[in-house]
């Protein structure tokens, strides 16, 4: 499913230093109820006599000793019950049932959990990651029995340099990190969006075979802006408007040296955070320690290589790619990633020619074509604003559906957050594409903010389309025996092999040439080196 050796490869070609990250031997230093109540050791009624009998174990358990197979068909039958039992219910209900069904089994024995994630990964990632996570994360106060991880909050200033040796294992290498101020397409979620870095550290585990003993997935409370969180009385984070400025950072910067004192090797991946703090935090930190910004970088990453994977698929030369013509629907830290980094590849295939690269780059955002003539112009997104009336009279503010129509683009790419942007009108204007192949990738999560359903692509924009989306959805039958093939297009088909290539690597930073050749070597099948150097 993952082609992580490849990335991690090109990971480690572009890092400097190489070092081991094997784990060592693990000692368990624990006895009787404590390691039955501890995830990381429990074997359930898996411990053999004679570790019952070393480890205090002894009546403490029922007398039959069920082998870890056992243990695992057991699981698994359950959960095929639970299928069965919830058929016909409504999508939500079936969803968080699996959910707490796995949870329960995360809580108990982690062992087991990521054996049966592993081994499942396809049944699996969309309940511990998107789409569901998101329902988690929106349902989390409520549906919280057991911590996970770390919460640092603004109230806890001054304290994180001690908090952090409140964390039990002695090494950690992989952290992820959320402020909850932008949770998938769902908004600002504050303290529950604590689901994301866990799913997203769940995926390390099961992808990259990073050691579970050895992530942390963090939780930074600095408020929240969401009115209806603020009025619930479950909810468990603080109940204060999000911190700005200053304030903001100031919690940031201690929470990222206190982690640097106690693992300074440790990988810190900044998660779904607020367009702003995304780009002012990535840049903060970027050359201080080792870190990068999953929504910016890692998307970038996947998408780029969507997008050289549709070159091939048809039947060009991948570097065809710089005269493909591109819309890019959403400006916030995913898009402007995303073009930063497919606009260097193109530039790099024209012969280092950035303005020609540039002028294949539509761009909109809510209030449609970004043109130099935009009031209060991002500056972030400055660089790919287009001269207004350039491209066949093309305005400032020019709605999707007419850039659509006139620019006739090789790829439509939305990362608006905003489902069904792609609507029945947009998709059939594609029809009209320049490529005989034209790609829709609607990249937004969870599924309802898609910028469409695959179904609707292949009904409106036809059947010759490549389609990705950011959440999973079934092929479609397209009659005939023909099926529409749906792919998907998430940064987690890429960040499990930044992390494990930066850990094999000892690599001390990440830099975007890194993320840059992990997405170009990832369909390039018979290179021994990227395509575009
Ligand atoms: N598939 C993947 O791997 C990833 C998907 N995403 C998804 O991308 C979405 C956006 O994420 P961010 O860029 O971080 O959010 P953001 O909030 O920073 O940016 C959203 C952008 O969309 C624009 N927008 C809003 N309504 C629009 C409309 N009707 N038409 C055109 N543009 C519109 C906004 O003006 C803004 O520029 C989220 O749903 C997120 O889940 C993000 C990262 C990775
Ligand atoms: C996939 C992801 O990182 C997001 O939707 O934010
Ligand atoms: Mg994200």
């Amino acid at each position: 499913m993952w082609n992580l050796a490849r990335v991690a490869a090109s990971v480690l070609s572009r890092s400097r230093r190489f070092s081991t990250a094997i784990p060592g031997p693990c000692m368990v230093h624990k006895r009787g109820t404590d390691i039955l109540h501890d995830p990381w050791f429990n074997k359930d009624t898996g411990f053999p006599l004679t570790e019952r009998d070393r480890l205090g174990l002894r009546g403490l358990l029922p007398p039959r000793v069920i082998s870890f197979e056992q243990q695992y068909a057991r699981f698994m039958e359950s959960f095929r019950s639970l299928e069965k039992n919830t058929e016909g219910q409504p999508n939500k209900v079936v969803s968080l049932a699996k959910w707490r069904i796995l949870n329960r089994l995360h809580d108990r024995n982690e062992t087991l959990y990521y054996r049966v994630l592993i081994d499942n990964i396809k049944d699996f990632a969309p309940i511990i990651y998107t789409p569901t996570v998101g329902l988690v994360c929106q349902n989390y106060s409520g549906l919280f029995r057991r911590p996970r991880g770390m919460y640092f909050s603004a109230k806890d200033k001054g304290e994180m340099m001690s908090m952090i040796y409140n964390w039990p294992a002695q090494q950690v290498d992989m952290i992820v990190l959320t402020d909850g101020s932008r949770i998938l397409g769902l908004g600002d979620l504050g303290v529950q969006g604590i689901g994301i870095p866990i799913g997203k550290l769940d995926v390390y585990v099961a992808a990259a075979g990073i050691n579970p003993q050895r992530i942390l997935p963090v939780m930074l409370d600095v408020g929240t802006n969401n009115q209806k969180l603020l009025e619930d009385r479950l909810y468990l984070g603080l109940r204060q408007p999000r911190l700005e400025g200053e304030e903001y950072l100031s919690i940031v910067d201690e929470f990222m040296e206190a982690v640097h004192a106690r693992w300074p090797k440790a990988i810190v991946q900044f998660e779904d955070f607020q367009m702003k703090w995304a780009f002012e935090t990535l840049e903060r930190y970027r050359k201080r320690f080792c870190m990068f910004n999953d929504d910016i970088q890692g998307t970038a990453g996947v998408a780029l290589a969507g997008l050289l994977g549709t070159v091939r698929a048809q039947g060009l030369s991948l570097t065809d790619f710089a005269d493909q013509k591109i819309v890019v629907v959403g400006a916030g830290s995913a898009g402007l990633g995303v073009l930063k980094m497919a606009v260097q590849a193109a530039a790099r295939m024209a012969g280092n020619n950035d303005a020609f690269a540039r002028n294949k780059f539509f761009l909109l955002d809510k209030d449609g074509l970004i043109t130099k003539e935009r009031k209060n112009l991002d500056p972030a997104a400055a660089p790919f604003a287009k001269d207004p009336g350039d491209f066949m009279g093309l305005r400032e503010g020019a709605s999707l559906l007419e850039v659509v129509r006139k620019v006739k683009p090789h790829v439509l790419l939305g990362l608006s957050g905003v489902g069904g942007v792609f609507n029945e009108e947009v998709l059939k204007a594609m029809r009209e594409s320049d490529s005989v192949k034209p790609a829709i990738f609607a990249m937004s999560n969870p599924t309802m903010n898609a910028e469409c359903t695959a179904a609707d692509a292949f009904k409106h924009a036809g059947e010759n389309i490549v389609f990705a989306s950011g959440s999973p959805f079934e092929n479609v039958d397209l009659g005939n025996g023909k099926i529409g093939h749906v792919n998907q297009a998430n940064n987690m088909y890429l960040f499990p092999g930044i992390g494990l290539g930066t850990l094999l690597s000892g690599a001390r930073f990440i830099t975007d040439g890194m993320l840059q050749q992990a997405a170009e070597w990832y369909v390039c099948d018979n290179c021994n080196e990227p395509i575009s150097t």
